[in-house]
C-alpha cells in the first residue's frame, strides 16, 4: 500500500540517511532534499508518516510551517541536533506539528519503535473495517443544539453564498464546514482549509492568491494560490480575524468579482470557490475595534452559523466519548473495555473549555496511561464530581442556616412577638414554636 512508504526530508550533507536505513530495514523510503522535492513526491503518492532529518533549524521556518500545515494529516517525526531545542520558535513549531522527535545521533531502536507506532495509528485511521459510528453529516451527537446545527448546515449547503461560522476553539467549526461542503453541489470539488493565524503575514498573500514566476526572489515557477486551487469546491478560512487588513481587501475583491490577482500578475484570473470563514472571536467586536473591515464582515456573514460549545450539549458527551474511544482504543496495545461510571460522571461535571478537541486529547491520553481495563476519571485527569450524598448534606446545612437566620430576623423585627413573626414568615404558630425549639431560640422570643 502506497501510504506505507515513509517520506524522509533530509538535507544531502546531513548524513542522516545512513542511520535511517539502519533503523528501517525493509521499509520503502522516499527521500527529498528540499521541501519542494518533498511536495513533488507527495503530489505523486500520499504518505502517512514523514521524517524531518536535521531539517528543522535549516529550512526557513515560515516555509516549513506552511508545508507542515498543508500536510497536517500526516504524522511527522523530527530528528534534530539537540541545540535546536534551545530555540523557543523551534520548540513551538515542534509542539504544533510533530508527533515525536529524536535528537542526533539517532537511536535506531527507538526510531523504529516510534515509526512503527505511527504507521500503526495511520493504519487504524485508514481502516474502513472499523465502524466509524459517526452521526449524520459526520457530526456525532443528537442534542437539540446539534440537531439545530444539522438543519442549518443542510440549509446553507443549498446555496453558494459565503458562510461565517462562529464557535469556541475545538468546538467543531471545521467539521461543520466540511459537512456543508459535502452536502453542497460542490461536494465533488476540493475542500481546501487554511488557518489564517498559522501563516506568517508576509506569506499569506502568496499562499491565498498564488504568484507569478519572478514575483519575488525564489519564485522560480508560477504557483496557483489556495483560493484558485479550491475552484469548483470550497475554501475554508479558519481564524479569519487574523487575516491582515491588506489581504482582507483582496479577499473582499474576490468575493465581489470572483477574480484574483496572483502576486506579480498584471491580469486577474477567475476562481470559483465558495468561501466558508470561521472565527472564535466575535468579529463584530473586531470591526468595532478597527482590526476587521466592516464591508468584509457584512459580505462574509450572509449566512451566519454558530457551533455550540460542548458544555451546552452535555447530552452528546457519552456518544462522543464512546466514538472517540472506539477510534483510538487500538493505541493502548491491549484490550480496553471503556469508561467507569465515575469517569462518565466526571466528564458530565467538567466544563470542557477546549471543547471536543480537549475531549479527544484527554481520552487519547487516558487510553495510553490507564492501568486497568476501564478508564477512570483520574486517567482522564478530571476531578471526581461531588458525591450525591455530600451534595444533599451540604444542601441540608445551607437550608438550616437560612431557616435559623430567617426566624432570628423575624423575631428581631417584631420585638420577639412569636405570632407576628410567624405571620410575617407565612408559617403557623405551631411551626414557629417547632423552629424555636429546633434552633434553641426560645430565650430570644
Ligand atoms: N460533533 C462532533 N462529532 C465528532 N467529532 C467532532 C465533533 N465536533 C468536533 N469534533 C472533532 O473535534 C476536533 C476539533 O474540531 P474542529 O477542528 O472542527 O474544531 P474547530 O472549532 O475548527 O477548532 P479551532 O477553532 O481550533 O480551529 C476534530 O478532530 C473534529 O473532528
Amino acid at each position: 500500500m502506497a501510504r506505507e512508504a515513509l517520506l524522509c526530508i533530509c538535507p544531502p550533507d546531513s548524513g542522516g540517511l545512513a542511520a535511517l536505513h539502519a533503523a528501517l530495514p525493509g521499509r520503502t523510503v522516499l527521500t527529498a532534499a528540499t521541501l519542494h522535492e518533498a511536495q513533488c513526491l507527495l503530489d505523486q503518492q500520499p504518505c502517512a508518516v514523514g521524517l524531518l532529518i536535521d531539517t528543522i533549524g535549516r529550512a526557513p521556518d515560515p516555509e516549513l510551517q506552511i508545508f507542515l500545515s498543508r500536510h497536517s494529516h500526516m504524522h511527522w517525526v523530527g530528528v534534530l541536533p539537540r541545540t535546536v531545542l534551545d530555540s523557543d520558535a523551534h520548540r513551538r513549531l515542534m509542539a504544533t506539528h510533530l508527533s515525536d522527535y529524536h535528537t542526533l545521533p539517532v537511536d535506531p531502536d527507538r526510531l523504529r519503535f516510534t515509526l512503527g507506532h505511527l504507521f500503526g495509528q495511520a493504519a487504524l485511521q485508514d481502516d474502513t473495517a472499523l465502524p466509524p459510528r459517526l452521526g449524520a453529516m459526520g457530526i456525532t451527537g443528537n442534542s437539540p443544539a446539534v440537531q439545530r446545527l444539522r438543519i442549518q448546515i443542510a440549509r446553507v449547503a443549498r446555496v453558494s453564498a459565503p458562510v461565517l461560522i462562529w464557535g469556541e476553539s475545538g468546538s467543531g467549526k471545521e467539521l461543520a464546514a466540511q459537512a456543508i461542503h459535502r452536502a453542497s453541489a460542490r461536494a465533488e470539488g476540493p475542500f481546501v482549509a487554511i488557518n489564517c493565524g498559522a501563516i506568517p503575514p508576509n506569506l499569506i498573500q502568496s499562499e491565498l492568491f498564488g504568484y507569478e514566476r519572478g514575483a519575488f526572489t525564489g519564485a522560480t515557477h508560477a504557483r496557483a494560490g489556495l483560493i484558485e486551487s479550491a475552484s469548483g469546491g470550497t475554501i475554508f478560512l479558519d481564524e479569519i480575524a487574523d487575516l491582515p487588513r491588506e489581504q482582507q481587501a483582496n479577499l473582499l475583491r474576490f468575493l465581489q468579482e470572483k477574480t484574483i490577482y496572483r502576486v506579480g500578475a498584471t491580469r486577474s484570473v477567475s476562481a470559483d470557490a465558495r468561501v466558508i470563514a470561521a472565527s472564535h472571536v466575535n468579529l463584530e467586536v473586531a470591526v468595532a475595534e478597527g482590526s476587521f473591515r466592516e464591508d468584509l464582515y457584512y459580505r462574509l456573514s450572509v449566512l451566519p452559523l454558530v457551533v455550540p460549545p460542548l458544555r451546552e450539549r452535555q447530552a452528546d458527551l457519552r456518544a462522543l466519548a464512546d466514538q472517540i474511544f472506539a477510534s483510538h482504543a487500538g493505541d493502548a496495545g491491549r484490550r480496553l473495555r471503556g469508561f467507569t461510571a465515575g469517569a462518565h460522571a466526571a466528564m458530565l461535571h467538567y466544563s470542557w473549555p477546549g471543547n471536543v478537541r480537549e475531549l479527544i486529547n484527554r481520552i487519547r491520553r487516558a487510553i495510553v496511561m490507564c492501568d486497568g481495563r476501564l478508564i477512570t476519571e483520574e486517567d482522564l485527569g478530571l476531578a471526581a464530581p461531588p458525591e450525591p450524598a455530600a451534595v444533599a448534606k451540604e444542601l441540608g446545612a445551607s437550608r438550616e442556616r437560612f431557616e435559623r437566620e430567617a426566624v432570628t430576623d423575624a423575631l428581631r423585627r417584631h420585638g420577639g412577638m412569636v405570632s407576628r413573626a410567624a405571620r410575617d414568615l407565612g408559617v403557623s404558630r405551631s411551626t414557629m414554636y417547632r423552629l424555636l425549639d429546633k434552633y434553641g431560640l426560645h430565650g430570644r422570643s
